[in-house]
């Protein structure tokens, strides 16, 4: 409750903020601590480019939340700050999860405006983008940021395809690859076509989750530029550290710093207390669910309420109450539950079903309420 003598919030103009933008998402760290080695990596298969060279492709690899398209970011403002010979395109895979939409991207990236909504072949398209290349006489290095997603809708192997054999049709078209992948389970070269494994050799570069004390370490920098001095003491940091380390997932302390300052806010304290950190954790510990909801689609999310409602059953008694929402096929149907299984929002086990033979049941990774209140 709160402690100050006047009771209710803070005033307005009062905050144990500094600079509150520092907690939010699309925020690039000044510097960027333990990830030396990788940094290293990519800058080694990267820099040929700089020279006007083909660079090497990377294959990134490491749980969410753990600096890779931080590194990503840092290292194409590198190149950037090097040289305008060399055009640096990140895409972000679980907004664009197709082929087309890869190089739609692409296309907006190397022309500065989107390619016209009437809709043009992949081809035109691609060719454009190529040519515009050659003619400038530019390097091309494409970051595929949660590629995983390419994976889930079958389009990794043609997407990849394209990249990798652009000189073929284009020749002079210089073109490197990052993929970034935070999906653990999903094996990338073993999973595309052996036409894309022929031509894809990439170095490996891997982002293990961060430690307690490296998370602490790497917090505190944040902690001094966001909040006021003295808002938060040592140990209070540490059980923040400590709460993250659970997880593994970075994002989930930096959520964590901001919710506890408002939350000492709206006591009306001017430091962040222990109480404040283990309410916040009740919202905090789900950024990743709310991170993999924000990119599935309507029908998805649909299918997913549904399996919510009905945790355990089998897919087939679950398909029966997801027909009344949807006109989709069994086949399609099954391709989302394999998407929300991949993703870990679901688990879906294979359990002998009397005289049936083998049947798939679905239930759900988080508690139902959590993922309920995450879907309004
Ligand atoms: N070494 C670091 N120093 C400072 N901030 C970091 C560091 N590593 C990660 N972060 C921060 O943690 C958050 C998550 O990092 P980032 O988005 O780079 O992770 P990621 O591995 O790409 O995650 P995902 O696989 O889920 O896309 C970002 O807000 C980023 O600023």
């Amino acid at each position: 409750m709160p402690d100050d003598p006047e009771g209710g919030m803070l005033s307005w103009d009062e905050s144990v903020f500094r600079d509150e933008h520092v907690f939010e998402i699309d925020y690039v760290p000044e510097t960027f601590k333990h990830r030396e080695g990788q940094m290293r990596n990519l800058t080694y298969a990267l820099r040929p480019a700089v020279r006007g060279s083909r660079p090497l492709n990377v294959m990134v690899r490491g749980p969410p939340g753990t600096g890779k398209t931080t590194a990503i970011q840092k290292l194409f403002d590198e190149v950037g700050a090097q040289t305008s010979d060399v055009r640096t395109i990140r895409v972000n895979c679980q907004v664009n999860a197709t082929r087309y939409s890869v190089f739609s991207r692409l296309f907006e990236g190397t022309f500065d405006y989107e390619p016209p909504s009437s809709g043009i072949s992949f081809k035109k398209l691609f060719g454009q983008i190529a040519e515009k290349l050659v003619d400038d006489d530019r390097v091309l290095v494409v970051a595929l940021d949660d590629v995983n997603y390419l994976f889930y809708e079958n389009e990794a192997s043609d997407t990849l395809y394209s990249l990798l054999r652009a000189h073929e049709e284009y020749p002079g078209a210089k073109i490197g690859v990052v993929v970034v992948s935070s999906d653990p389970a999903l094996d990338v070269i073993d999973e595309l076509d052996s036409r894309v494994q022929s031509v894809f050799r990439p170095e490996d570069v891997y982002f293990p989750v961060y430690d307690s004390p490296e998370i602490g370490d790497i917090l505190d920098e944040r902690v001094t530029r966001g909040f006021h001095d003295g808002v938060i003491a040592r140990d209070t940091l540490e059980h923040v550290a400590d709460l993250t380390a659970d997880s593994g997932d970075l994002r989930v302390g930096i959520d964590l710093l901001r919710r506890a300052g408002l939350n000492a806010e709206m006591r009306a304290s001017r430091t962040v207390e222990r109480q404040d950190v283990d309410e916040a954790y009740e919202q905090s510990k789900y950024v990743n669910l709310s991170r993999s909801l924000s990119g599935l689609t309507d029908t998805e999310l649909t299918l997913l309420e549904v399996i919510a409602n009905h945790d355990g059953e089998q897919a087939g008694e679950v398909y029966d109450v997801f027909r009344d929402h949807t006109e989709l096929g069994y086949t399609r149907y099954s391709e989302i539950v394999n998407k929300l299984d991949q993703l870990s929002l679901i688990d879906a086990e294979y359990t002998e079903v009397d005289g049936r033979g083998r049947s798939r049941s679905l239930s759900l990774s988080y508690e139902k309420e959590a993922v309920l209140d995450r879907l309004e």
